[in-house]
């Protein structure tokens, strides 16, 4: 702007060109802060985090194997001589806590490569992939007593799609569990955002003699999952 207040012409492009750089720049720093800001503040979460502290003493790949050691101490789910399948498993803290309560077999599958672990048959796969389930499957002698679920979807920060990817997989881990399940078996499975949606409780209710919802204490109180366990399956 000039002196007198009135704008001038200063060169093919040269103002809407050097706007639009420096835009770019400043939207590139905030972008780079706010990924160092929230990386900073996950790693605190997990110096702080007792949970994490206690898995690495105990041994467990993940924090998230106490939430089905809490999930089992009420429900009931885990027992010595099953056949149980850990749908999205990688680190593995799922596998390890059904081998250490004794399960026959254990099979997992998961998009990301897991580490071998005694006791367990581990496929990297895409549970939406017939083949690779199949793969899975081979690893059990008979069908599961028991179907985990811990599935999550990459965040895409665009809650509706998010929603309707999380929605998607809890309804692949449900048919699954109503396609393979042997009769009286049990099923979890994660769920979002105050539980089950409408059709996938009704298809669980359908199918086993009880459907229960629960928050395990290790599940942070700020994450909207939950998880609902469905026992006694009546068959498809
Ligand atoms: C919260 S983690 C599971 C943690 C696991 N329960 C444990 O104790 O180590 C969720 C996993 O689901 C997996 N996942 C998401 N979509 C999947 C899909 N379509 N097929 C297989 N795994 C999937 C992710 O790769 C991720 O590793």
């Amino acid at each position: 702007m000039s002196d007198d207040g009135k704008r001038r012409w200063k060169g093919p492009g040269k103002e809407s060109k050097n706007t639009s750089g420096r835009q770019m720049s400043e939207r590139k720093v905030i972008a780079h802060r706010a990924k160092n800001e929230s990386s900073k503040r996950w790693i605190e979460r997990q110096l702080q985090d007792p949970y994490v502290r206690k898995a690495k003493d105990e041994g467990y790949r993940a924090r998230a194997a106490y939430k089905l050691l809490e999930i089992d101490e009420k429900m009931d789910l885990l027992r010595k001589g099953q056949r149980v399948v850990d749908l999205g498993c990688a680190p593995g803290g799922w596998m390890q806590v059904a081998v250490k309560k004794g399960a026959l077999e254990v099979v997992g599958i998961d998009l990301l490569p897991v580490e071998p672990m005694e006791g367990a048959h581990i496929i990297e796969g895409d549970v939406t992939n017939p083949e690779d389930v199949e793969a899975m499957l081979e690893g059990l002698s008979g069908a599961p007593d028991l179907v985990l679920s811990d599935m999550a979807a990459n965040t895409t920060g665009h809650k509706q799609t998010d929603h309707l990817r999380t929605v998607a997989l809890v309804e692949m881990a449900v048919a699954f569990a109503v396609e393979h399940l042997a009769p009286g078996g049990s099923f979890c499975s994660k769920v979002f955002q105050g539980g089950a949606t409408k059709e996938v409780l009704e298809t669980l209710k359908a199918h086993f003699k009880t459907v229960k919802h629960i928050k395990p204490p290790s599940s942070r109180a700020g994450s909207p999952e939950i998880f609902v366990v469905a026992k006694g399956f009546k068959g498809r």
